[in-house]
């Protein structure tokens, strides 16, 4: 009736009335989330998007798919026209998808797409202000989470040497598939326990380190003899708390600039590693700055600390590695891990190790009992109980002495792993003959043997004077209690 009765431009007006008279009356108020927002997309539409597939239950009757590049897994969506229920904060709200088509425009600054996509959201009025703001960030808050743990992780690597590529980046990265867990790691199982509980604590405990005021981060020094598995466990803690990794070359960095810049370009939610930190930095550098008093604040903050080094080819120092674990600088941006590994920790310089710079110091040592087992397990399926326990006590007895490492351990497993028997057989004859070479070469098993002491005692030592004496080798569990984690 309208259409024939009133010219266009009146009708106009008085569906802008009576949309007006109905507001003013209704209940409800609702906003418009647009796909594309002028020529510009929509960043809370994607997220709106992500964050209904993920709180909905699989409850309509019709669903979207999608999968998203680099990712591994699929999202649901709302179908057009359909609405959804969602609660927050005990307010009840109603999400309609709605699915337009587009009117065909005589001009365009890009192709748009055919179809008008967006989000209604309706919300009573006495609630708008309970929730809109609040829940719109708790919506792009999640939808950030699902993006990060449908994506698959990424290694980041600097060896382009300084150079930025396409979008001004200096990292490198390839999708990061690397399959070691926590479950495949062979270590002593109390240890592992102790390593996860650590990483969970730190990737849950944000309120912890907002009310002590720490900055969000934590470092691991992992250290023992190439093969025991300090490369496979950053990997395992990356596939643990699904992180990206920047494995940084230091010797590809020329300054320390350069590496805050570096530092800079990281995301949050990543693990920061340096391998061989012994092998790639020149640690005598810090004697000279040790000798100018601080070697913090005031070269960070000018820029200047690069000058004195010049000449030296390598211009990187300890005092701005250090600065780029925990000065200011290494808290743009959260939750951040560092982890340096090295197969000297008794080279290091001291102010590496002292508490607080790297919170935990683990040490990767060579097969043991248990670690074994695992193995076992992983490469031949042994369960508990599998194997005799006539072989079990022979294990035991000689697996400490023969001081082998879990990587040559899995390397005598896969080679027989077609046949179990003869696996374990052979891993004993090697592990045998092994106990028998180190006890003749009697002197250079004991002077090993004093080469570990000599570093734990180097820790002691350590620990006595900046802990008064506390001496363990996995220390500073902090945020233990439940009640810290909100
Ligand atoms: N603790 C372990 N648990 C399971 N597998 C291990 C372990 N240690 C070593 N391996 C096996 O040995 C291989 C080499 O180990 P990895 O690279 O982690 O040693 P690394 O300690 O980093 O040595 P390097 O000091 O030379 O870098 C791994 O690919 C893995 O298969
Ligand atoms: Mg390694």
């Amino acid at each position: 009736l309208m259409n024939s009765v009133f010219p266009p431009e009146l009708r106009f007006a008085i569906s802008k009335l009576f949309n007006k008279f109905f507001k003013l009356f209704s209940t409800f108020c609702y906003f418009d989330i647009t796909e594309i927002d002028g020529v510009n997309t929509n960043e809370l539409y994607n997220a709106v998007q992500l964050y209904l597939s993920s709180s909905v239950s699989i409850a309509g009757n019709r669903l979207s798919l999608t999968r998203a590049v680099n990712s591994s897994s699929v999202t649901f969506g709302l179908s057009n026209n359909d609405s959804i229920v969602d609660t927050f904060n005990s307010v009840t709200v109603v999400w309609e998808h709605i699915v337009t088509q587009r009117q065909t425009q005589t001009f365009a600054w890009r192709p748009m797409p055919e179809e008008k996509r967006g989000f209604t959201l309706r919300i009573k009025k006495k609630d708008k202000n309970l929730i809109l703001d609040s829940y719109l960030d708790y919506i792009m808050e999640k939808a950030n989470e699902i993006r990060r743990l449908n994506q698959d992780r990424l290694l980041y690597t600097n060896s382009r040497g300084g150079s930025l590529d396409s979008r001004g980046l200096p990292w490198e990265s390839v999708p990061f598939k690397h399959p070691s867990t926590f479950d495949t790691l062979a270590m002593d199982p109390v240890k592992k326990q102790q390593i996860m509980e650590d990483l969970k604590d730190f990737a849950e405990c944000q309120s912890f380190y907002e009310r002590t005021g720490r900055a969000w981060k934590r470092g691991y020094l992992l250290y023992g003899p190439p093969g025991t598995g300090k490369s496979s466990m950053i990997a395992a803690m990356a596939n643990y708390l699904r992180y990206d990794i920047y494995d940084l070359e230091l010797t590809e960095v020329k300054s320390n600039s350069e590496l805050r810049k570096l530092l800079m370009k990281t995301s949050s939610k990543s693990i920061i590693v340096i391998e061989d930190i012994d092998c790639s930095i020149n640690l005598t550098n810090r004697n000279k700055k040790q000798s100018t008093g601080s070697y913090n604040e005031p070269e960070m903050l000018t820029g200047s600390g690069l000058g004195d080094d010049l000449g030296d080819g390598n211009t990187i120092t300890l005092s701005g590695l250090l600065n780029f674990t925990d000065g200011l600088w290494s808290c743009c941006g959260s939750e951040r891990i560092f982890v340096f590994t090295t197969n000297h920790i008794e080279k290091l310089d001291p102010a590496l190790l002292r508490s607080g710079r790297m919170d935990m110091h683990i040490h990767m040592s060579y097969c043991t009992f248990s670690s074994v087992k695992i193995l076992l397990r992983n490469y031949l399926g042994f369960e508990e109980g599998d194997l005799n326990d006539v072989v079990l006590k022979e294990l035991a007895e000689v697996v400490d002495r023969a001081e082998i490492t879990p990587a040559d351990v899995s390397e005598a497993l896969i080679k027989n792993r077609r046949d179990k028997e003869r696996a374990v057989r052979e891993l004993l004859v090697d592990l045998r003959s092994r106990v028998e070479r180190n006890e003749k070469n009697g002197k250079s098993r004991v002077q090993n043997v004093s080469l570990e002491e000599q570093e734990n005692r180097a820790f002691d030592s350590l620990y006595a004077e900046e802990n008064g004496g506390e001496e363990e080798e996995i220390e500073d569990n902090i945020c233990k209690s439940s009640d810290d984690c909100s």
